[in-house]
């Protein structure tokens, strides 16, 4: 460890101020709207096991999953803090079936930037104490700034995003995000709650060794994936490779992201675009994959240049190590030629 004192996420704010895209002071605070609420859920998170907040919250959410009842107060605590300080015009969620306006300032709206969510990612892992996250992606407002938001402001492509990250709950927490400018890493001292940058422009290895893929689903999957995975397993070169799945995407992208390695939701028989959601989970986790240079698509199209067409729509996954993708996409072109 370095005796040179670690930065904090506030002064990272400041000293990059010259190079942000977003250098305005709006963005800095609706980033420190996301700190301050993350530090909450840490706290709701690390207290589940002795709090009445483990197991279901007894209604389901518009993808008609479970709702956990740490889902409905993640939502809650950044849904309240990101209207709050008035930092936002918009905000859509995971847990909410319409998009919310949020309206700021005595004129109403004067925010320019909309936020998409995802409060609790890893729902299932929430009562068997195994890491959960949070993912954010911004944009800015395309609709007349002063108007209630619209659909339109939250259906935009991925590569309009001007901001995306991660919180991970788990052994430490962490903030992970981009605005475009690479990608970085703050660690959590919760006794003095600050967020300090421990992770500097963060690279995904060009190849791994890891793949992170629902093998339960296996007898759904396209055959291209089936192809695939049957090479990752295979005695050759430096195969096979190691099978890690912690059922949180945030968990295992960031597990990849510093070991190397792929994250595959694909589609299958039941689900034929996959599990996740384009706008609140694939987008941002793709802005990050490949601002530390790694690639996502859906097996075939960058993800970043998807048109969104509804706000919870999902999509096949495939991000992690640009090697790895693109060994997984030949397979999965060679079947869809057949
Ligand atoms: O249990 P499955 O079908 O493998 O799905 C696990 C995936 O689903 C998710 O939990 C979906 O996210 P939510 O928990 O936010 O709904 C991902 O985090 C995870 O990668
Ligand atoms: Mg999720
Ligand atoms: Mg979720």
């Amino acid at each position: 460890m370095s005796d040179q004192p670690l930065q904090t996420l506030g002064e990272f704010l400041i000293d990059k101020q010259d190079d942000f895209q977003y250098s305005t002071g709006e963005f800095s605070r609706l980033l420190s709207a996301i700190r301050l609420a993350s530090k909450v859920v840490n706290r709701e998170v690390n207290k589940a096991g002795i709090a009445d907040i483990i197991g279901k919250a007894g209604n389901e959410n518009i993808q008609g999953e479970e709702q956990q009842k740490l889902d409905v107060i993640a939502n809650d605590i950044f849904i309240t803090a990101l209207s709050q300080r008035e930092v936002v015009c918009g905000i859509a969620s995971e847990e909410n079936d319409d998009f919310i306006d949020i309206k700021c300032g005595e004129n109403g709206h004067l925010s320019k930037y909309v936020v998409l969510i995802d409060p609790l990612d890893g729902s299932s892992n929430i009562d068997v104490n195994v890491s959960v996250g949070t993912i954010f992606s911004i944009y800015r407002r395309v609709t007349e700034p002063g108007t209630p938001v619209q659909l339109e402001d939250f259906l935009q492509k991925g590569i309009n995003q001007i901001a995306a990250g991660y919180v991970i709950y788990g052994s430490s927490t962490m903030i992970v995000y981009t605005t475009g400018n690479g990608v970085n890493g703050f660690t959590l001292d919760p006794s003095l709650g600050t967020y300090y940058l421990s992770h500097p422009n963060m690279k995904f290895p060009e190849t791994g060794k890891i793949y992170s893929i629902n093998e339960g689903n296996y007898i759904k999957f396209p055959q291209g994936v089936k192809n695939y995975l049957k090479y990752c397993q295979m005695e050759e070169g430096d195969r096979p490779y190691t099978s890690r799945y912690i059922g949180s995407l945030v968990a295992d992208f960031h597990r990849n992201m510093l070991k190397g390695g792929i994250y595959i939701y694909p589609s299958y028989s039941q689900s034929p675009t996959g599990k996740l959601r384009l706008l609140y989970e694939c987008n941002p986790m793709a802005f990050l994959a490949e601002q530390a240079g790694g690639k996502a698509t859906d097996g075939f199209r960058r993800i970043l240049e998807i048109e969104p067409t509804e706000l919870h729509q999902r999509i096949p996954f495939f991000c992690g190590s640009v090697n790895m993708v693109e060994k997984a996409e030949e397979f999965m072109r060679i079947d869809s030629v057949k």
